[in-house]
């Protein structure tokens, strides 16, 4: 076995991905695997972007730039306590994951990937939740898929929660040489 260069402590991810993709499931449970604290990049909105989105308006840059810069200040954070971090951001673009990189690092980003037919069941499935269905077709035209020489995994989330889970965590293990569970 290879030594640790980093400590599970230290993993800084983004799970990103258009609504609906399993941020917030997946994230949560990902941290949970990890033992590192879990952030929903929704609650990190000003209540004028929820108000926007509430209202079947899509964001724009101007829109998520300052919410973009607390995500990175947030993960910064983390990385510098050695805390580590696991937070859901849709970090659509990759201008957007850029200006992430620059505020933290050592962030990898887990994108969770599904079709627009996949997506549109499980955002008509759920309730209680201010992103409207209508605004799907505007995340996929603004998302721009995490390519192969950014940090990081592509995950498909046409599978069970629980693979889901298991897949990300031991790929996120076997990259900091942190044995798999
Ligand atoms: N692999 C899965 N299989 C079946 N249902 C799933 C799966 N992953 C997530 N879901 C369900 O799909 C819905 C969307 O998931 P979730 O709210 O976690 O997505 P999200 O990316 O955080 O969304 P948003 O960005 O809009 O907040 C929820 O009802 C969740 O329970
Ligand atoms: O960049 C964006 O357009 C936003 O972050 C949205 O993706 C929502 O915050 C989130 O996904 C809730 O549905």
């Amino acid at each position: 076995m290879s030594q640790n260069t980093t400590t599970p402590e230290g993993t800084q991810i983004v799970v990103m991905g258009v609504s609906g993709s399993g941020k917030s499931t997946i994230g949560a449970l990902i941290a949970g695997a990890l033992g590192v604290p879990f952030v929903d990049g929704d609650a990190l909105h000003p209540q004028s972007n929820i108000e926007k989105m509430a209202g079947g308006k899509p964001l724009n840059d101007d829109d998520r730039w300052p919410w973009l810069t607390v995500v990175g200040q947030t993960l910064s954070e983390a990385g510098a306590t050695g805390t580590g971090m696991v937070i859901a951001c849709s970090a659509l673009r990759r201008a957007y994951r850029q200006a992430i990189l620059d505020s933290a690092p050592g962030v990898r980003f887990v994108h969770l990937d599904g079709t627009r037919d996949v997506l549109s069941s499980r955002i008509e499935g759920r309730s209680g939740h201010f992103m409207p269905p209508s605004l799907l077709d505007s995340q996929f035209a603004t998302l721009e898929p995490l390519a192969a020489d950014e940090p990081g995994m592509v995950i498909d989330i046409d599978q069970p929660v629980a693979d889901i889970v298991s897949e990300t965590v031991a790929k996120i293990r076997s990259t900091t040489g942190v044995p798999n569970a």
